[in-house]
Formats: structure tokens, C-alpha cells, sequence
């Protein structure tokens, strides 16, 4: 059984373009799994894993069901962290073979065989300080690095200021994650914070030589849920 967050009243699946990330613009069926290990002050999705919403409880075959609902044959694994319930995953995606598969992390989990092999590329999220957590938490060089020598792996690190970058430049050489693997994003759940952030985040990846990510989900849809 699975357990996905929530959302009015529904479980959490939903036909979008991928809004971050290096497939931004991608349509994508998304599926938000419930639960996380961490607890980041301005997680946007903090419904999926607080317990203010009761997760949804599913079978395999009725969460694949309702995946292939949509002509769609790219899903997202979201959360919350996915991969708390991965042992979970692989019935699901046995379920849909012609799916290309997206897996967003924060990094502290390893996958299992299984997943690593079937999963078509995983966005990796590892948080910094500001996040609110405890280091010990939320670094693991280890994971990162065999992450980062599948070559399916994207790290995309959100950041409020210019020290972060440095941050994030400093952590991914101690993970060996290669700079060109390395997408900064600006921290902001609403438009208004997004429009004030996106300047200066640009301008930090020219001067480090790093790509930037879009919000594109927040840029059109504001701080909407399930899009
Ligand atoms: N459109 C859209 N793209 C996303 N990329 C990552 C998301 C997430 O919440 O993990 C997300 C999301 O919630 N919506
Ligand atoms: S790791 Fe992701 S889902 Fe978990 S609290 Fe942080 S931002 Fe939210
Ligand atoms: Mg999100």
C-alpha cells in the first residue's frame, strides 16, 4: 500500500508542467507521496507530511489506475520525501512500464537497487541551514555522491542569499557533485517573493558559472496547490 498526501479531498495526483528542475516545461503526471524525514521551515508542501491532512491509503494497482487516467507517460514522484516509502515504489511502477520517471529527493535516503535502476532520473534536493533542520539530518555526502555516480542525478539547491551559493559550491565538492550537475533555485513560495528572488539568483549563477531554475508552477499559478 501507498500512502499519498491529500488535496481536496482527493489522493494528490495531477497533470502538470514539470515547474522546476532541468525538465521544467515537461508535462508530467504528478503523484505526492505523504511523509517526510525532515521539516523545513518554509516547506511548501508541509500539508503532505504535518498531520494537519490525514494521508490517503492505496493499492498499487489503484494509484496506477489513476496515473494512467492522464495521456501522459511522464510521472513525478513527490512528496513529502518519496522515498520513505520506497519499498512501496517498485509494485507501483512494475504497474507502468512505458512511464519515464522523475524522483524528487532531499538526498538523505538511499534507494534500493530496484529503484535506481528503474527511476528515469532523480532531482535531488539537498537542504541547507536556513531550512530550519539539524546538519545531521539533512547532509549526507555518502548518498550524494552515489546519487551523483548513477549520472541520473540533478542537485538542485534553493538559496536566499549569496552565501548559500558558496554553501552549496563547498558541500557539492565535499559529495563530488560536478558544478555542471548543480541547479540553483530561489527561495519563495509566492509569485511576489519569486519576482523579487529571480534577479539576484540569476545573477549569482553568472558569477559563479551555475544554472538557474525556474519556479514555473509558482510563476503561473501563485502559491496554488496540486498544480
Ligand atoms: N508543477 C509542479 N512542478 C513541481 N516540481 C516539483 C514539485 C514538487 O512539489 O515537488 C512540483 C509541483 O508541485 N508542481
Ligand atoms: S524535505 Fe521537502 S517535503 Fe520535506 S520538509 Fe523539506 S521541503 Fe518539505
Ligand atoms: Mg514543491
Amino acid at each position: 500500500m501507498l500512502t499519498l498526501a491529500q488535496i481536496h479531498g482527493q489522493p494528490e495526483i495531477f497533470h502538470s508542467i514539470q515547474g522546476e528542475g532541468v525538465s521544467q516545461g515537461t508535462p508530467c503526471v504528478f503523484l505526492r507521496l505523504a511523509g517526510c524525514n525532515l521539516a523545513c521551515s518554509w516547506c511548501d508542501t508541509a500539508y503532505s507530511w504535518n498531520g494537519t491532512v490525514p494521508g490517503v491509503r492505496l493499492a498499487p494497482e489503484k494509484a496506477a489506475e489513476l496515473v494512467l487516467h492522464y495521456p501522459c507517460r511522464r510521472l513525478v514522484l513527490t512528496g513529502g520525501e518519496p522515498l520513505i516509502q520506497q519499498k512501496a515504489l517498485p509494485a507501483l511502477l512494475r504497474l507502468l512500464p512505458d512511464h519515464a520517471v522523475e524522483m524528487e529527493t532531499n538526498g538523505t535516503i538511499m534507494p534500493d537497487t530496484e529503484l535506481l535502476k528503474r527511476v528515469t532520473q532523480f532531482n535531488v534536493s539537498p537542504k541547507l541551514p536556513h531550512s530550519g533542520n539539524n546538519d545531521v539530518k539533512t547532509w549526507k555526502p555518502d548518498i550524494l555522491r552515489c546519487l551523483a555516480g548513477t549520472e541520473k542525478a540533478w542537485f538542485k539547491f534553493v538559496v536566499a542569499c549569496e552565501d548559500d551559493v558558496r554553501a552549496v559550491l563547498q558541500r557539492a565538492s565535499e559529495a563530488d557533485i560536478p558544478p555542471e550537475r548543480i541547479l540553483i533555485m530561489p527561495l519563495a513560495s509566492t509569485r511576489d517573493e519569486l519576482n523579487a528572488m529571480r534577479p539576484q539568483a540569476v545573477e549569482w549563477c553568472l558569477r559563479y558559472g551555475l544554472r538557474f531554475s525556474d519556479r514555473l508552477h509558482i510563476a503561473i499559478w501563485n502559491s496554488k496547490k496540486g498544480v
